[in-house]
């Protein structure tokens, strides 16, 4: 659905996306992960044709861009930096101006796509009111809700979430996976990891303009060969596991989870077996997942320390 080669843009001297080879594929809800300033919104802007870049070649929905804006652009609705809306017209009348802006969509099925895109963002019983009165929440949906008037086969938003509530968050990730079910493709761009790791299939890393990681989400939330175990009888637990040999026992007490080990050389059923047999309560017992965090961590030279962590939002 997109494809860069060595996309490169530079400002003067500064290389702000630096050979990026992106892969988006049909289906995907891609994240597109970078800390403030790695080059995220100026590779989405180059993408939908928005800045020239400097060298490299773009493919979205197999034509090449920007020279072919004229049939991709009505295939694929975007948000990028906020919404523009004009602020003394009401949801609906926005929504009618930038669909009249378009080029195609039939005027007699406008209504309804209008009331369709009004209704999919929660906004249709609101859209009498002007656009300023909006909250911020209300005018990124209504940025959402112009995105959607085209039904498009993919969707690239550049960090969607950004300025919301928890609530709010919650709506959008909601919609935009509805989506995506239905068959759209989704490429977002987000500084918050949790954001990513709970909503992407698909994955690719950003760091001082270069693409230092993508993958597959389940590829890089791979097994890391240990089994969790969470247990109130932590002791118990300890005791037992310190009798059989080869296995490597890490063992943690969190204030709120409780008592947790970490079991390497086990087989979980049997380890969950023993535990029990042994009459050790067992909460929860899993084979351990990486984390996207440690994996971005990993492969960035800045750490993790400038993105976002869970729940924030800048
Ligand atoms: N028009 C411009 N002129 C000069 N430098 C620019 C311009 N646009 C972006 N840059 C620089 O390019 C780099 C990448 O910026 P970009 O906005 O793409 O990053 P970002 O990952 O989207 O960050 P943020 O999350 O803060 O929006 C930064 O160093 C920025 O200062």
């Amino acid at each position: 659905m997109i494809r860069t080669d060595a996309l490169t843009k530079r400002f003067g001297r500064v290389t702000a996306v630096d050979a990026v080879a992106l892969d988006v594929r049909e289906g995907d809800v891609y994240g597109f992960l970078g800390a403030n300033g790695s080059g995220k919104t100026t590779t989405v802007r180059m993408l939908l044709g928005l800045v020239l870049a400097t060298s490299g070649d773009i493919e979205v929905l197999g034509e090449p861009m920007p020279g072919s804006a004229r049939a991709v652009l009505p295939r694929v609705g975007a948000l990028v930096e906020g919404p523009g809306t004009y602020p003394h017209l009401s949801g609906r009348a926005n929504l009618a101006l930038l669909d009249a802006t378009g080029a195609d969509g039939p005027r007699r099925t406008r209504t309804r796509r209008i009331d369709e895109a009004l209704e999919r963002v929660g906004l249709a019983s609101v859209d009498g009111r002007p656009a300023r009165a909006y909250s911020l929440g209300m005018r990124q949906r209504l940025g959402l809700a112009a995105a959607l008037l085209r039904r498009p086969d993919l969707l690239v938003l550049d960090e969607p979430t950004n300025g919301l509530d928890p609530q709010g968050i919650h709506e959008i990730r909601t919609l935009l996976l509805e989506l995506n079910r239905e068959g759209t493709t989704v490429f977002l761009s987000s500084h918050l990891l949790a954001e990513i790791e709970q909503m992407c299939t698909r994955v690719g890393v950003l760091d001082g303009g270069r693409l230092v990681l993508q993958d597959q989400m389940d590829a890089l939330r791979g097994p890391t060969g240990r089994t969790e175990v969470r247990t109130p009888d932590l002791e118990e637990a300890r005791r037992l596991l310190a009798t059989m040999p080869d296995l490597e026992v890490e063992s943690t007490v969190d204030e709120h989870e409780g008592g947790r080990l970490l079991v390497r050389g086990a087989e979980p059923a049997d380890l969950n077996a023993r535990l029990v047999e042994a009459g050790v309560r067992v909460t929860l017992l899993s084979p351990e997942r990486r984390h996207l965090e440690d994996v971005v961590l990993a492969a960035t030279t800045s750490g993790t320390d400038r993105f976002g962590r869970a729940g924030a939002s800048a």
